[in-house]
């Protein structure tokens, strides 16, 4: 792993806000169209996710041919939108909505098509509006399974917004989200 990230000293740990399911319990997805989660969108990737232990939670991808990169693997920008999103929900944990600002991902071993992916996503601590958090991926299904060795890691920043944040795209929305523009909470 070659990142230079580091955590910064006024860093704090949240509680998971009440409301949040329990270890265990299926995540509900953040916005129907999105193109990770959403069971509303056709052309996405319907990850799903479970809530895990404290801030984190775990979520599964099934690698499907049409994520093909280079010749039998997974495109890299399918495995970054997979951690992008696997990062996106454990802030669900925070009970606010938020995006992403930056997202580093190092790509460790190959991934076959057929795989199954699961990711172990978590708040590693927050700084006023900035959420930093992190990810394995490990193969659970497929032709080189073992979830012992890590495919690929990820490091996030995410910012928490308000409803103003989606306020400024509202005309170009596809579909009828849930307020603020499908980022509801838990
Ligand atoms: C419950 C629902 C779950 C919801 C679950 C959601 C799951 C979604 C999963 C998919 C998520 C996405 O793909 S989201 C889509 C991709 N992302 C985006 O579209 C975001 C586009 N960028 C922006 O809109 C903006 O740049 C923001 C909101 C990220 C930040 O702008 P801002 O709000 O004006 O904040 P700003 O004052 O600039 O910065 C605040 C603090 O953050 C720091 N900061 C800001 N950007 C960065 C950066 N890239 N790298 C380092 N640090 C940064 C600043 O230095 C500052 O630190 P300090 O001074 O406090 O120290």
């Amino acid at each position: 792993m070659s990142s230079t990230w580091t955590l910064p000293d006024d860093l704090t740990v949240p509680e998971p806000v009440e409301f949040f399911p329990a270890a265990g319990e299926k995540l509900p997805q953040h916005w129907s169209k999105c193109f990770g989660c959403g069971d509303d969108q056709p052309a996405g990737m319907a990850m799903s996710f479970r809530a895990g232990n404290g801030l984190e939670v775990t979520g599964r991808l099934e690698v499907a041919k049409k994520y093909q990169g280079g010749p039998g693997v997974i495109h890299g920008g399918i495995l970054s939108t997979a951690f992008d999103e696997a990062q996106g929900m454990a802030c669900m944990a925070l009970g606010s909505p938020v995006v992403t600002g930056h997202l580093e991902i190092d790509f460790a071993r190959p991934i076959p098509l057929g795989s199954v992916l699961e990711f172990r996503a978590r708040i590693d601590g927050v700084v006023r509006r900035k959420v930093y958090t992190s990810a394995e991926a490990v193969i659970v299904e497929g032709p080189t399974a073992d979830p012992d060795t890590v495919v690929g890691t990820s490091r996030g920043l995410f910012l928490t917004i308000t409803s103003e944040h989606f306020a400024k795209t509202k005309e170009f929305v596809d579909g009828e989200p849930t307020s603020p523009f499908g980022t509801s909470s838990v």
